[in-house]
């Protein structure tokens, strides 16, 4: 449904080339949802608006829903949908309204957008906020507005831009569990980007994880998670947390162990059997461990040993290229 080969974008910014996109290679199969992870200003939307036609790549080639990128643009439009990240409802317009119109600027009959908009409002439960004027919904509901918008001409691919980004958790799991339904009785293909770790686990078939333009990683999130060595243990121990360190560092198995004042970490590969040994170990040497926390592998921790940072940090971006955007 999707590939691109070596699929580059890069912008002049202030006289200088600021690479986004650094020429990437991916292929996403028919009925898949895939993710597209990365921290702020690691390339998503650059990516997704060449994918969508928005946007004209400086290097390389793709096929989007069987069309090709450069040489049948509209082809690509035609088939897919874009939900961007700020949305696109008019403020004035109602709800059912507004979806039929957009459906009969597709090209559908009165008729079949009716029906369409219809069937879209049950699925995305906003079937009795068809009256209220779309500038009045909450951000839950207006997400889900977007979403119907970018579905309403029935496309077999569709583009999600952080669809949750600035919804509480609540309205996060509910807009989950429409994409997933929809995905299921659709057959649809769906491709998001997110900045969310838990969205990409919860969510998406298989993930790609970008930084800096390029894919560091691909794979389902278990496979992702399982080429992180083990389960992180931290311990907490009242002092000689060196001696502890040492004593950690001797189970079976144990790596990277890392001491910070009071706190010992390593990675093992089953730290609920580690712990009893541990515990007995440093009991032996009177070190009284004052906590003990087990943590399975997350997205975040590949994404932390693949990049040396975390997707949490939340990196600043680039104050040159930031002031070109607001200008
Ligand atoms: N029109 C533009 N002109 C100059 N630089 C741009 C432009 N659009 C994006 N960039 C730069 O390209 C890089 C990638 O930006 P992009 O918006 O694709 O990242 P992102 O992963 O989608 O981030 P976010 O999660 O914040 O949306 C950033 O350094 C960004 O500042």
């Amino acid at each position: 449904m999707i590939t691109v080969r070596g699929l580059a974008r890069q912008f002049a910014v202030r006289g200088r080339t600021v690479d986004a996109v650094k020429g990437i290679d991916f292929d996403v199969s028919a009925g898949e949802l895939v993710g597209f992870l990365g921290p702020n200003g690691a390339g998503k939307t650059t990516t997704l608006r060449m994918l969508t036609t928005l946007l004209r790549p400086t290097g390389g080639t793709g096929t989007v829903a069987g069309c090709d990128l450069l040489a049948d643009p509209q082809g690509v439009r035609r088939r897919i949908g874009y939900v961007a990240q700020g949305g696109s409802s008019w403020p004035e317009a109602r709800v059912a309204e507004e979806i039929e119109t957009q459906a009969r600027l597709y090209g559908l009959s009165r008729a079949e957008a009716r029906r369409r908009g219809a069937l879209l409002a049950d699925e995305l439960d906003l079937a009795d906020l068809g009256q209220r004027p779309t500038k009045t919904l909450s951000g839950g509901q207006r997400r889900r507005l977007d979403i119907a918008l970018g579905l309403v001409h029935g496309p077999e691919l569709v583009f999600l831009d952080e669809p949750t980004t600035g919804l509480d958790p609540q309205s996060r799991a509910n807009l989950w569990d429409h994409v997933r339904r929809m995905r299921a009785e659709q057959g649809m293909t769906v491709f998001l980007t997110t900045h969310y770790l838990d969205e990409a686990d919860a969510l998406c078939d298989r993930i790609l994880v970008t930084d800096h333009g390029t894919i560091v990683a691909e794979g389902t999130p278990d496979e992702l998670k399982s080429r992180v060595a083990g389960d992180a243990v931290t311990v907490e121990v009242a002092d000689r947390a060196e001696e502890a360190a040492e004593l950690a560092h001797r189970l079976p198995g144990a790596h990277e162990v890392t001491v910070n004042e009071t706190t010992v970490r390593f990675r093992v590969a089953r730290g609920d059997t580690a712990l009893p040994e541990l515990l007995r170990t440093l009991d032996a040497q009177d070190i009284t461990m004052t906590s003990v926390k087990v943590n399975r592998p997350t997205l975040d921790d590949v994404f932390l040993s693949l990049t040396g940072r975390s997707l949490r940090d939340g990196e600043r971006p680039d104050p040159a290229v930031e002031a070109t955007h607001a200008a």
